[in-house]
Parts: C-alpha cells; sequence; structure tokens
C-alpha cells in the first residue's frame, strides 16, 4: 500500500512538473519567435490545467500516505508500550518515554509536511543541472555541486545538534513528569522552589544552536546558489550572448533554486524523523508486528500457568529477589499465596502476569512460553492487578475505568454487566449517590473515591475482563472485614482461576 501511494505520488509530482515546464517552454518559444497565436495560447492553458490537477492528485496522495503512515506508527507503538515490561518502565521513566512517543510527530510530519515534495526537489535538481550546465556550461554545473557539497555539510551539523537537543529535551520531560507527578508532596515538604540545575539553559542553548543550524541549511544554500547564478548570467551577458541563451539560463537559475530549496528542506525533514525514529526504536516491538500465536486452549494433563524453576533479580541489584520457584496452577484454582513484607510476593505477581521477565527459569501458560504466546496474548489471559497503591484511575468516566478492557465504546451489554458487578461488590450505594452514575467523571480532578471504594473498582474490572487467571495483588487490604468477605467472595464466584496475594 505504501510503496504503490509512493510510486503514485512520485508519478504524479513528474508530471506537475513536466507540464509546468512545457506550458512554458510552449508560450515562450512563441514569444521569443514573435508568433503568440491563439493555438499556442490554449496549449499553455492546458497543460497549465494539466499540472494544476496532478499538482492536487500530488497532495491528495500525500495526505493519504501521511494517514496510512501514522496509523502504522502508532498500532506499532502501541503495541511496543504494551509489551514493555515493568522494571524497563520504571528504569527510564515515564515522562522519558513519553518523549519518545511524541517524537512519532516528526515521522508523521515527514509525510504531512511535505518532506516527500522535498525529496521530489532532488529529481528537479538533477533535471536543472542538465538544463543549467546546457545553457550556461560546465562551470555552472561544478558551482551548482559545490553549494550541494556545503549544504551536506550543514546538513550533518543540523542533524547532530537535533540529536543533541532530543537527547536533553528526553530527560527534561522526563524531569518535568516526575516533578508533576511528586507536585502535592513538594508544595507541603518543601518551602520554595529547589534551584534549577541547569538543564533549562542547556535545553535554550542547545535549541539556538538547532535553530541557527536549520537556518543556515534552509536559507544560505538556496541564496547562496541565487547569488551564484545572478553572477554567472552576468558573466554570460557580457560576453555577449543572445537574448534567448540568457533567458533559458535565467529560467534554469530561478528553476535550481526553487528545486535546491525544496531539496534542503525535505532533507532538514528526514533528519528530524532519522532521530525521531532512533528515539521510538526502543518503543517499537522487534521483528512481527503482529502478536504470536495463541497457544492451544485446555490440553489434557498440562497445567494451565506453571512456573519452572523461576528465578528473578531486579537489574543492578546484586542478589535474587526471587529463587528456584516452582509453581503450578490448574483450570478451576482458587490459591491464597502468602509471605512477609518483601519477600518477593509483588515481583511473583509480575513475573506470572507477564509485565516482567525471568531472569532464570521459565514460565507456561498451557506448556507455551512468554515468547510464544506473545507478550499481548499473555496479558490478555493472565491478568495481574496490582497494589491498589500501584493502580490508577484514568480522568473519564467510571464505565470507561470498569470496561478499559473490552474495548470503548461500551455496548448497553457491557454497561449492565459493569452495573452488575459493581452492585455484587457493594458499590450499588456509590452509583446511586453519583449523580451521572456509571458515567460519573472520577479520577484526579474528577468524583474522589475511597481507598476502598478504589480498590473494589480495580477488582470490578479485572473481573470484567474475564481472564483466565486472576491474579489479585493485595487487593483486599484497604476493605473493612464486611466489604472483604463479599468482595472475596465475589471474586471465587467469577474468576476462571483465582490467585490471591497477602502478607
Ligand atoms: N523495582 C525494584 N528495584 C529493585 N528492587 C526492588 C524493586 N521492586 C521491589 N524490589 C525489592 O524486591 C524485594 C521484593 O519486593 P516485593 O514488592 O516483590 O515484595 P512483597 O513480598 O510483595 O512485599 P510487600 O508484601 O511488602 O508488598 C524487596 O526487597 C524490594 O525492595
Amino acid at each position: 500500500m505504501i510503496r504503490v501511494l509512493v510510486v503514485a505520488f512520485a508519478v504524479c509530482h513528474a508530471a506537475q512538473y513536466g507540464l509546468f515546464l512545457g506550458s512554458w517552454l510552449v508560450l515562450g518559444g512563441a514569444a521569443l519567435d514573435g508568433d503568440v497565436t491563439g493555438r499556442s495560447i490554449a496549449l499553455w492553458a492546458a497543460a497549465l490545467a494539466g499540472s494544476l490537477l496532478c499538482r492536487a492528485a500530488a497532495v491528495r496522495l500525500q495526505g493519504e500516505l501521511a494517514t496510512v503512515i501514522g496509523r502504522r506508527l502508532r498500532g506499532r507503538l502501541l503495541r511496543g508500550a504494551l509489551a514493555l515490561n515493568e522494571s524497563h518502565v520504571r528504569r527510564e521513566g515515564t515522562g522519558h518515554l513519553l518523549g519518545r512517543v511524541l517524537e512519532a510527530e516528526s515521522l508523521e510530519d515527514l509525510a504531512v509536511g511535505g518532506a516527500l515534495a522535498g525529496l521530489a526537489g532532488g529529481l528537479e535538481l538533477v533535471l536543472a543541472g542538465v538544463l543549467l550546465t546546457a545553457a550556461l556550461g560546465p562551470v555552472a554545473g561544478l558551482l551548482l555541486a559545490a553549494w550541494l557539497v556545503v549544504a551536506a555539510v550543514l546538513l550533518r551539523r543540523y542533524e547532530q545538534r537535533r540529536r543533541r537537543w532530543s537527547a536533553v529535551r528526553l530527560a527534561l520531560g522526563n524531569t518535568l513528569a516526575e516533578q508533576v507527578a511528586g507536585h502535592r508532596t513538594r508544595a507541603v515538604q518543601q518551602p520554595d522552589d529547589p534551584p534549577g540545575d541547569g538543564t533549562h539553559d542547556l535545553y535554550a542553548t542547545l535549541a539556538r544552536r538547532m535553530d541557527r543550524s536549520w537556518t543556515a541549511l534552509t536559507a544560505l544554500v538556496p541564496r547562496g546558489w541565487a547569488l551564484t547564478g545572478v553572477v554567472l548570467l552576468a558573466a554570460r551577458a557580457a560576453q555577449g550572448a543572445d537574448r534567448v541563451s540568457v533567458a533559458a539560463a535565467a529560467g534554469g537559475v530561478l528553476f535550481t533554486f526553487g528545486a535546491l530549496g525544496r531539496l534542503v528542506g525535505g532533507l532538514a525533514g528526514v533528519a528530524d524523523a532519522r532521530c525521531a525514529w532512533d528515539a521510538l526504536r526502543p518503543l517499537l516491538p522487534s521483528g512481527s508486528t503482529e502478536d504470536g500465536p495463541l497457544c492451544p486452549d485446555g490440553t489434557d494433563g498440562v497445567p494451565l500457568l506453571e512456573a519452572d524453576d523461576v528465578g528473578y533479580t531486579y537489574p543492578g541489584r546484586e542478589r535474587p529477589v526471587l529463587q528456584q520457584v516452582t509453581l503450578r496452577v490448574d483450570a478451576g484454582d482458587r490459591i491464597l499465596l502468602e509471605g512477609a513484607s518483601g519477600s518477593g510476593k509483588s515481583t511473583l505477581a509480575g513475573l506470572l502476569g507477564g509485565q516482567r521477565v525471568p531472569s532464570s527459569g521459565v514460565l507456561r501458560l498451557h506448556g507455551a512460553t512468554p515468547a510464544e504466546v506473545g507478550a499481548a496474548g499473555w496479558r490478555g489471559r493472565v491478568l495481574t492487578v496490582p497494589q491498589p497503591d500501584h493502580n490508577h484511575l484514568m480522568l473519564g468516566p467510571l464505565a470507561l475505568n470498569l470496561l478499559i478492557g473490552r474495548g470503548w465504546p461500551a455496548t448497553p451489554g457491557d454497561l449492565a454487566d459493569a452495573d452488575a458487578v459493581c452492585r455484587a461488590l457493594g458499590l450499588g450505594d456509590l452509583l446511586d449517590r453519583m449523580p451521572s452514575g456509571l458515567a460519573q467523571i472520577v479520577g484526579e480532578t474528577g468524583w474522589q473515591l475511597s481507598h476502598g471504594e478504589r480498590s473494589l473498582v480495580f477488582l470490578a474490572r479485572a473481573l470484567l475482563q474475564e481472564p483466565e487467571v486472576l491474579v489479585l495483588d493485595e487487593t483486599f487490604g484497604a476493605l473493612d472485614p464486611h466489604t472483604l468477605e463479599r468482595a472475596l467472595a465475589v471474586a471465587r464466584e467469577r474468576a476462571r482461576t483465582l490467585l490471591v496475594i497477602r502478607q
């Protein structure tokens, strides 16, 4: 699809310039011969109209290309982000990752903002170079080549500066995200704003340098060439060349000026896209863009979920948190896992849910490893509900928070299920109190839920996803004994296979 669109774009673009040049050749030739007739004007108008039609088609194809590339890129980004394991996210920081995602815009701009047209400028330039050499001699061709060398040097410098600026921007984005997340704590604990660490100044300096390089590239090169062209034309006129050849040479210089401008603009866009691609690469899934094959259902004698000699060491830590863990979970099991604080229960929950990768040993779902099942496939079947402190309510309707695992917008059936699960868990009073019921906006700036209510919403959300194995990590810690008993009974009744973790 993308290849077809690119070829169609290139054909339309070439036809546009061919017709444009042809129109002026017809009229210009007739004018210089002093023989402008109704026929030559009609030919000129027809070629110009054809050129405009080709331009419209090229712009439309460019838009389609941008949409297709954007959709694919965002799809891959989403799959890659969902496949990231928790320790990777923690190590890099969410702000850093967010900065990387924002780079996707530069890649889309490459298609939307006309960099393709800039690249087509390269083709125009070849054509212009040939015309120019024919009209002004080989010296003109050599001078044009010299300006291309200058453009290459400036382009390289621009890309280097863009990379340095991007690295600081990512770090700055991460610091900002952390500061926003910890804003309340800082507001309470720090009387004054802490002094800056100089990163903002560095960012501003690098941004200025990058802008200067960009200006030098996109302004100096075409204008420098225009000046060179004027000198060449003046020399040609001084040699006593006839009017026709000076006019043709002036056309060649002007044509080259436009093509050079589009070429350097396009190449600057490509440099932006290369930097953006390097920033995005860690987020994109490697190999196939599709999820791996799902493992077979219910193979006889094979455990539903098993951990075989599994160990885990946090990155940067010397000692493992878990060693030689062996666990077998069969369909329909209800398992309680207890242990002391810091003994590694949540780490195991993360491993079982596919959010971490074991340092040793192997996990299997229906006999298939996570690599065979695919990250998204595994997480869709084994769902670990993190401790309430590590779980999140998104700013949005309560229904969205409950049904996020089922797709959005919700169907009437989904909403009825959500209502039934909430009422079974004891959230009926809350639903009746909220003016908009399931449509009530909850989250940071919406209706504030108590700790217990939040845990019940997290539990309802997980039950509504109907995973094959549900792992609840200290989900009941904030509930009073009566609510706890009721919630546990609902979980036992509704979950297909249940593993509950508590201290
Ligand atoms: N991201 C991390 N990096 C390094 N060490 C970690 C990380 N997360 C947890 N640990 C350490 O791993 C050990 C096990 O932590 P884990 O959270 O799995 O224990 P737990 O049994 O769930 O504890 P609790 O019952 O208190 O929630 C702890 O010593 C903890 O400090």
